[in-house]
């Protein structure tokens, strides 16, 4: 039997109105500890919205969110990112001309609370060169250390950004469309990239390529006019005939 801790993350009732709209309404989401759980559906169907509530960037009109078990509704995003649940594409920006090394350098420094004390000493900025070349090393960009971000390719900026998420050790990680806009030779090195980096964490993906969502995720949760159509394994939601009218007509499966 299942209980409340198995879920790394989970959403409570979760409602957001704008004015008198739902954007969200009365979601209930589980996420399970060390699985990798899709939010998928229709444009407008809510899963921006939801992640922003997740992440605190949102407050929530009513409903809860619980990180391991903990009520984290009430605490800032900056906050529930150092409890660890964090949102890749968005707090880890990166920085576009600073070198691959300098980018984690920074994300490093700002996960202990030191990014802008620039009276540190160089012997301490320097002393993260070697945490920072082992993340550029985890995500295949070894090699690329003195590289400035903005002359990556596509697929590299994206695996940079998860390099730089990683330097805030997250147990749970947010990742808002990780294949959005990428050409297909970039698709299938970012899905194992992801596959890879999950090993020991939580993650919530919101993906539009569902052949990226079915190769990853255990899980798969569908969101239409902002409330939870259904939630199965891959194969059960992309049977439903409910989702197929709802959602899988009106998507290009790339
Ligand atoms: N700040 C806001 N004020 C008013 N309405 C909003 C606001 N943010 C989102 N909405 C509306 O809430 C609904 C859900 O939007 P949301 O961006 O969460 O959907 P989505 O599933 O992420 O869509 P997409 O796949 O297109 O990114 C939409 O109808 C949107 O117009």
């Amino acid at each position: 039997m299942s209980t409340p801790t198995d879920y790394a993350l989970e959403a409570r009732g979760l409602t957001k109105s704008f004015g008198g709209f739902h954007a969200v309404k009365d979601v209930t989401l589980k996420v399970r500890r060390g699985s990798i759980h899709a939010l998928i559906g229709p444009n407008g169907a809510g899963k921006t919205t939801c992640f922003n509530l997740l992440t605190k960037t949102l407050t929530p009109t009513s409903g809860q969110v619980l990180l391991d078990g903990q009520d984290i509704t009430g605490l800032r995003s900056a906050q529930v990112a150092r409890l660890g649940l964090v949102r890749s594409f968005q707090i880890s920006a990166t920085f576009p001309h600073l070198t691959c090394l300098e980018n984690v350098r920074v994300a490093l420094q700002s996960s202990q609370g030191t990014a802008f004390r620039f009276w540190r000493s160089l012997n301490s900025i320097k002393a993260l060169n070697d945490p920072a070349r082992a993340l550029l090393a985890q995500v295949g960009l070894s090699g690329q250390e003195d590289t400035p971000a903005t002359e990556l390719s596509y697929g590299k900026k994206r695996a940079l950004e998860i390099a730089t998420t990683l330097a805030l050790d997250p147990k749970v990680m947010l990742l808002d469309e990780p294949t959005a806009g990428m050409g297909h030779e970039d698709i299938a090195p970012i899905t194992d990239l992801i596959r890879t980096v999950s090993a020991g964490r939580t993650i919530l993906i919101v993906e539009h390529n569902l052949s990226v969502v079915s190769s990853l995720c255990e899980r798969i949760t569908v969101l239409q006019h902002g409330e939870v159509l259904t939630e199965g394994t891959y194969d059960e939601v992309s049977n439903d005939p409910e989702v197929i009218t709802a959602y899988m007509g009106g998507v290009d499966d790339e």
